[in-house]
């Protein structure tokens, strides 16, 4: 596929327009997996899973789906070439499991096309805009995603990491990820702008012919974890051609309203937003702690409040701010999710009939 620079602008755009305005993304992948028991106290993280256990990695798919998702992201959040030779693993058994956090994706999608032509689906015979697309999202985690020390919430890699290291490090990797079948990938909680600048001229240099996303996170709502601006780091996005769409991702959700209106300030492409719960990542002892100080601003059902009221709140504030896609990150589960997606509905039937 040729994808000319027309294409690559109206990718996102014909995309949201299908689903009605706005997208709903899945939520958190890899804690998710936790939650039906999955073991991921080690360096490939959620990825030990694609090895493990490929039936639950269809399994949280499907659930997202079941939950509203328009867009479902692969576990190769982290599942990098380096990190499986580092387990013993041949380069081409790597690569094969690379494709193969593509293939699940694609295959739970297929399931749930299959499963609402023959179920009674109110939205396949409705004639109503229809929130039925699904894209499959290729994850790319950071450099510091492979460190698997928790470094993607620092993003400080030391000067003897360069433009060039980062380059090599996720160049195959890309590759692979462009050409496995997956619609379009996720670069997904981005700490600084040196990655950010690696993954645009990748793309560049790589001719990737499928759209991309960078997410950045951020752990005070002004600049990304490193400490970069949001503004430089959401400009090298908007200035790739293959980026479709900028935003935020693992992230507390106080601070999205803010970083929202940051990033608006620099692109006009679509906005990506997918939080996590406002619970904090240590990384060594692979833990998550909620802060007693931020509890009332997370979205744990433990806090009280319940996904319905949270996704009421924020999608409206969000969508006001100038985001188009909605989803969750580490922490959130399939209820989050059917919370964002039946608060859009909601929103959308008020206009429809307005
Ligand atoms: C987004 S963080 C929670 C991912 C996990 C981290 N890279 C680690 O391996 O500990
Ligand atoms: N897509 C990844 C992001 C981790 S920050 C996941 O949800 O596990
Ligand atoms: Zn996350």
């Amino acid at each position: 596929m040729d994808l000319g620079s027309e294409k690559t602008s109206s990718f996102m755009s014909d995309f949201l327009e299908k689903c009605g305005g706005c997208a709903v993304l899945d939520g958190g992948f890899a804690t998710e997996l936790e939650r039906h028991g999955a073991d991921l106290n080690d360096p490939l993280w959620s990825a030990k899973c694609l090895v493990s256990s490929p039936h639950l990695v269809r399994r949280v798919h499907l659930d997202y789906l079941d939950a509203g998702a328009n867009i479902i992201i692969t576990a190769s959040y982290q599942a990098t070439i380096q990190g499986f030779e580092a387990k013993g693993f041949s380069k081409e058994e790597a690569k094969a499991l690379l494709r193969k956090s593509v293939e699940i994706a694609i295959e739970a999608r297929e399931i749930y096309y299959d499963k609402c032509t023959k179920g009674s689906w109110e939205f396949v015979d409705t004639g109503k805009p229809s929130r039925h697309p699904v894209l499959v999202a290729a994850s790319v985690g950071s450099y510091g995603a492979y460190l698997a020390d928790g470094s993607e919430y620092s993003g400080n890699y030391g000067d003897a990491v360069t433009l060039e290291t980062l380059k090599d490090f996720h160049r195959e990797r890309v590759q692979i990820l462009a050409n496995s079948g997956a619609d379009l990938i996720a670069f997904e909680t981005t700490p600084n702008k040196l990655e950010a600048k690696a993954y645009a001229e990748l793309l560049e240099e790589e001719a990737i012919d499928i759209p991309a996303w960078f997410t950045f996170a951020s752990k005070d709502g002004i600049n990304v974890v490193s400490g970069d601006s949001i503004f430089e780091c959401s400009s090298i996005a908007n200035a790739c051609k293959q980026v479709v769409a900028v935003g935020i991702n693992c992230t507390p959700p106080r601070f999205i309203q803010g970083l929202i209106s940051s990033i608006r300030k620099v692109t006009s492409k679509p906005i990506v937003i997918y939080p996590n719960s406002g619970e904090t990542y240590d990384g060594q002892s692979k833990q998550w702690i909620v802060s007693v100080l931020l509890y009332e601003y997370t979205v744990l059902p433990s806090s009280g409040r319940v996904d319905e009221e949270f996704a009421e709140i924020v999608i409206e504030k969000w969508r006001e701010a100038g985001a188009s896609l909605f989803g969750g990150c580490c922490r959130t589960t399939p209820n989050t999710i059917r919370a964002i997606s039946k608060a859009l509905s909601n929103k959308s039937s008020a206009v429809n009939y307005a």
